[in-house]
């Protein structure tokens, strides 16, 4: 059994269709790659699996279990993390508070501050200082670090690369395999394919709300998946 399942849902804002019959599988400790152009639907995906939205028509199944009357912050205590676009974390409180902070709603696991900070070592040099004094790499690990603490089980990622400098991009991504390791399983989203196909088992692209090519990330070349990112007919 996946530990996400979604079948065939629907979400909008009001008039606009979002997503159009979405179907999605992630299994356990299995971390998939949700790419797709601006627009195409991927943070409306992962607020409707954080519970943030709720679709207008399918299921979301996590663990088996339908989750449509599953308020948000149910789904943490269920073992939903969602890392929202955009960084936020406590700009007054330390790397380290804001990281206890995300202990609140802790659930058996893994994750503890040695763990997070062996995950990110460019945070274990900076616990002690305030969000406001963080770069934008760091203030990412931090809300990736805070979301850790919860003990997910389904870790969701939304577009950690965004205004970051490549090489801070890299010292995030490094710390994939070691949430892996631990039995996390992740879902990212993720505008840099190159990234994407590099962190994943498995990768779906999205094109106006729709899956248009879904396989394993060794099956599929960077051509291939730029070509469905864009909508664009494969070369012969
Ligand atoms: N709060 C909102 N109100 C109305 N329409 C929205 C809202 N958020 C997103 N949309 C629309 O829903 C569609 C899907 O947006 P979504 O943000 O899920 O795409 P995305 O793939 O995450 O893109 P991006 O990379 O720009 O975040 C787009 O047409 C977008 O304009």
């Amino acid at each position: 059994m996946p530990l996400l399942e979604l079948d065939g849902v629907d979400a909008a804002y009001g008039e606009l269709r979002a997503l159009w019959g979405l179907d999605l599988r992630v299994e356990e400790g299995e971390t998939l790659a949700v790419v797709g152009a601006n627009g195409a639907g991927k943070s409306t995906l992962l607020k409707t699996i954080a519970g943030v939205m709720h679709p207008t028509a399918g299921r979301v199944r996590f663990d088996g279990r339908d989750v449509a009357d599953v308020a948000d912050h149910r789904r943490v205590a269920l073992g939903i993390s969602l890392v929202p676009e955009g960084r936020r974390i406590f700009r007054s409180l330390t790397v380290q508070e804001n990281l206890q902070v995300g202990a609140y709603s802790r659930r058996p696991g893994p994750w503890d501050l040695a763990a997070v900070f062996d995950a990110f070592p460019l945070l274990a040099d900076r616990r002690n200082r305030i969000g406001a004094h963080l770069s934008g790499g760091e203030q990412q690990a931090t809300a990736i670090g805070r979301a850790l603490m919860a003990n997910p089980r389904l870790l969701l990622l939304d577009e950690v690369s965004l205004g970051l400098a490549p090489v801070v991009v890299g010292d995030i991504y490094r710390a994939l395999p070691t949430i892996a390791a631990k039995g996390t399983t992740v879902l990212v989203v993720e505008q840099d394919l190159g990234q994407a196909l590099s962190v994943a088992d498995r990768l779906q692209c999205l094109l106006e709300g729709r899956t248009v090519l879904e396989a394993p990330a060794v099956e599929l070349t960077r051509e291939q998946v730029a070509a469905a990112y864009f909508g664009l007919e494969e070369a012969p």
